[in-house]
């Protein structure tokens, strides 16, 4: 599919899907704005015992968007689409190699220090915080590092902890948290310094239900309470659900889609996926309430809509194949994005 064919805002596969501006936001102060964006990794392969060859990784091929001030985006893609490496771009980690990028006003590469002092990360998958130090020897290093006033660390410490529950954490060694507890402690260290605008890299990945909860909630009540603006990267389509109004999706590091969550949802929610093992290798099992979309070995993955009850599909295979063990699978994200190239019809 080329770039200009893929769906935009209002014409994509959710049909009907809200403008990339949501009512309300239309004309609403820009704080991220990406024009032609582009990530070039130079990376090389060796190809035989003293030859290497040089190959480019065009990680992000023209991103172009805007985020209003304010705005909860969530930002969701396969693995390797590009995500981590756009918010390196945005945090000034990394250089873009082509087209203009500006957060707050700023290049985040060209002045890193100034990006800081505006903007909050948090990266589900590794902590910013010191690993030995108990939670608030971090937060007191963070409050000098970044030249907070006294009184406003205060709040800010004092709103954290008692929304994010850390009041009996703050003596703890980092290294000795939960990964639940670290994430909240994480998330206190990112809004510390009162940023504009907050990335969150997959911020619920490997919590419990609980935990996750807790996270979604108190995120939802920092956009409603002080108006930051949240860039959210998650493989968690429940995230999206209860956080977001807005989604982008990007794949081999271009935009697919940027609209409503609705949208999305209605293409998530065309299909659900029965998993059987089977007794042995056989054919792709053939059933007319179901398309049969993978076979590997003797487990096979059906495609049936999401409408329907998954009884009948169940019985009737029970009947006719040798079946062991199944199990039935939410669409996520990696099966939207599926869907869209597929160019099924929503709903
Ligand atoms: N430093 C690097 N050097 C070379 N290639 C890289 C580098 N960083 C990322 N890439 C490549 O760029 C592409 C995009 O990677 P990126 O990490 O941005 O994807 P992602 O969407 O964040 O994926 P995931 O969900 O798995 O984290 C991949 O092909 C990856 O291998």
């Amino acid at each position: 599919m080329d770039a200009t064919e893929r769906p935009a805002a209002d014409e994509g596969p959710g049909a009907g899907a809200a403008p990339a501006v949501l009512p309300g936001q239309r004309g609403g102060e820009e704080v991220i704005h990406l024009d032609g964006v582009e990530k070039v990794f130079e990376v090389r392969r060796r190809t035989g015992l003293l030859r290497r060859e040089k190959r480019q990784v065009r990680a992000v091929d023209g991103l172009s968007f805007s985020v209003a001030r304010g705005e909860v985006v969530g930002f969701v893609g396969p693995n390797g689409a590009g995500k981590s490496t756009t918010i390196k771009m945005l945090t000034g980690i990394l250089t873009p190699s082509g087209g203009t990028l500006r957060v707050a006003g700023v290049e985040p590469a060209r002045d890193r220090a100034r990006t800081a002092r505006r903007i909050g990360v948090v990266f589900g998958q590794r902590t910013t915080l010191w690993w030995d130090l108990p939670l608030l020897d971090s937060y007191q290093l963070i409050h000098r590092m970044y030249r907070v006033p006294d009184s406003r660390y205060r709040e800010n410490l004092d709103r954290c902890v008692e929304l994010l529950g850390l009041g009996d954490l703050l003596d703890v060694p980092v290294r000795q948290l939960s990964l639940g507890q670290r994430m909240r402690g994480d998330i206190a260290a990112a809004l510390l310094h009162d940023p504009e605008v907050l990335y969150l890299d997959e911020p619920t990945i490997g919590l419990d239900v609980v935990s996750k909860a807790n996270v979604r909630r108190f995120l939802a009540d920092l956009n409603a309470e002080r108006g930051t603006t949240v860039l959210l990267t998650t493989h968690d389509l429940t995230d999206i659900e209860q956080l977001c109004r807005r989604v982008m999706v990007i794949d081999h590091g271009r935009l697919m889609y940027d609209g409503a969550v609705a949208g999305l949802h209605r293409i998530a929610a065309a299909e659900r996926t029965l998993v059987v093992d089977l007794a042995t290798e056989l054919p792709p099992i053939a059933v007319e309430s179901a398309r049969t979309v993978k076979v590997e070995g003797p487990r096979q993955w059906l495609a049936f809509p999401a409408g329907r009850p998954a009884a009948p599909l169940v019985a009737e295979i029970a009947a006719g194949w040798p079946l062991l063990d199944l199990s039935v699978r939410e669409p996520d994200i990696e099966d939207v994005i599926a869907l869209m190239y597929a160019g099924r019809p929503a709903g």
